[in-house]
């Protein structure tokens, strides 16, 4: 699904590489937590898998294509096929709820009627069902993260990149959207999370793919935040 063959990524001439011969691959199905300190290169693997950032050397396959032979034009294709969560949310502040998960279809052009079913359905996916009116100010932080994810979700894309998704919410509310984010990679999406969140990842036991200075240095299945635990 996703496969790094010796990627490096220098940002500017003569700084360190943000991500340094990284070689790992990332099965359908499954789920997978990024884990490092902050600056390890989590957010640049992620935006590496977008192709918002190019490697500088080394191979990146996504969903069956060589990044790099991806022409332009097909990259917003590419995207449409990988949903995104960030820490922020990053929601509409002026639409309801409804119009903030309808716009991904809109901006791709799906029909009126399409909408109409797809977006009542997939916000009873993520619990948020009799919300569909509510502006994001009106609602809660785990509520807000779960329009994100109805909204990454809507497209029924193959992978979700989710960037720190519980990095704004308390505990308890982290632990409904982590359940949330394990139902949806139980009926098949491929999720990568990057995440400095320890308890989540020492209760999920999912696989752990830790990275430090932009080296990956530990690859663990049923994995713990810290080595050695
Ligand atoms: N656009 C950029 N231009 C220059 N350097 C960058 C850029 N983005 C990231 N970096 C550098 O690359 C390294 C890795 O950053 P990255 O954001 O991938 O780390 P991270 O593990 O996601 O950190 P955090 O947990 O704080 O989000 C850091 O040294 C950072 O300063």
């Amino acid at each position: 699904m996703i496969r790094f063959e010796n990627v490096s990524k220098v940002y500017a001439r003569g700084a360190r590489p943000a991500l340094d011969q990284v070689s790992m691959e990332v099965e359908r199905g499954e789920f997978v937590f990024l884990v490092g300190a902050s600056g390890s290169g989590k957010s640049t693997f992620l935006r590496l898998v977008l192709r918002e950032e190019r490697p500088t050397s080394g191979q990146i396959f996504a969903l069956g294509r060589d990044l790099a032979q991806l022409s332009r034009w097909k990259v917003p294709h590419l995207r449409r096929q990988i949903g995104t969560v960030f820490q922020d949310f990053r929601l509409l502040p002026n639409k309801n709820v409804f119009e903030n998960v309808a716009i991904a279809l809109q901006v791709i052009g799906k029909p009126r009627h399409h909408i109409l079913t797809t977006v009542p359905e997939t916000l009873e996916l993520v619990g948020l069902d009799g919300k569909e009116k509510r502006l994001p100010h009106e609602l809660s932080g785990g509520e807000q993260q779960r329009v994100a994810i109805a909204r990454a979700m809507v497209n029924r894309p193959q992978v979700l990149l989710a960037d720190e998704p519980t990095g704004n919410l308390d505990p308890t509310t982290s632990i409904g959207i982590m359940r949330l984010l394990d139902r949806i990679n139980r009926t098949g999406t491929t999720i990568v999370m990057a995440t400095h969140d320890d308890e989540i990842v020492d209760q999920m036991r999912k696989r752990v793919v830790e990275l430090a200075n932009g080296t990956m240095v530990r690859d663990q299945s049923r994995g713990v935040y810290g080595a050695g635990r």
